[in-house]
């Protein structure tokens, strides 16, 4: 994958101020254009980076009921208007013949998805697959909600509103009960 080139940001970023009509030269934008460039670079270094790599390590425990790591925080960026979107990932799973991943690794593994120009969807459905083709879990069942700037800050302008996507993938696809016990599960305290 390509590093991220700073000094093209950079300029792009001088071109964005000059074209609203400001003043890139003036002191507080000085360095504005090298900041946007560091930022891009750390927002998108997903891009980088593949989930799946998280669960190459794997052990091996007698669990053969729901793992669930739920209130992961995360942020992104939305691929329409290059502006944030950020709430929490809930991410379960049942796995099969006792192979389990770290815990952490699912946190992982949303992060690093996040940290592209993404979709809610996508950060849902690439987390799920990622699981199910390295663990080979029962089934995994993926939950993000969300707060999306381009909905608050501009266009339609309703901030608070939600989105709330799901994924489900192996049992969960058609089990509306193991489905129901990963929502209760969320809900608690
Ligand atoms: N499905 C989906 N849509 C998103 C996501 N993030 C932003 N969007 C939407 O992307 C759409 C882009 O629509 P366009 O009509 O091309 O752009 P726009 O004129 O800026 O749209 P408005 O936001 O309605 O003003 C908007 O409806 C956004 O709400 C996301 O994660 N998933
Ligand atoms: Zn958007």
């Amino acid at each position: 994958m390509k590093d991220v080139d700073y000094r093209k940001i950079e300029k792009a970023v001088t071109m964005i101020l000059e074209a609203i009509g400001e003043n890139p030269e003036r002191e507080g934008l000085i360095d504005t254009p090298k900041r946007v460039a560091k930022m891009y670079a750390e927002v998108f270094e997903g891009l980088n980076k593949d989930p799946k790599d998280y669960f190459k390590t794997v052990f091996n425990e007698n669990h053969d009921e729901v793992v669930l790591v739920k209130d992961i925080p995360f942020h992104s960026m939305c691929e329409h208007h290059l502006v944030p979107f950020f709430g929490h990932a809930h991410v379960a799973y049942i796995p099969r013949d006792g192979v389990v991943a770290g815990l952490s690794k699912l946190a992982r593994a949303v992060e690093t998805t996040a940290k592209r120009p993404q979709l809610q969807e996508r950060i849902t459905s690439t987390v799920a697959d990622a699981m199910m083709d390295m663990l080979n879990p029962i089934g995994v069942y993926v939950i993000i909600e969300a707060e999306h700037m381009c909905m608050t800050m501009r266009g339609i302008k309703k901030p608070g509103a939600k989105t709330v996507t799901t994924v489900a993938r192996g049992i969960y696809e058609h089990d509306d009960v193991k489905r129901a016990e990963i929502l209760s599960l969320i809900k608690m305290t």
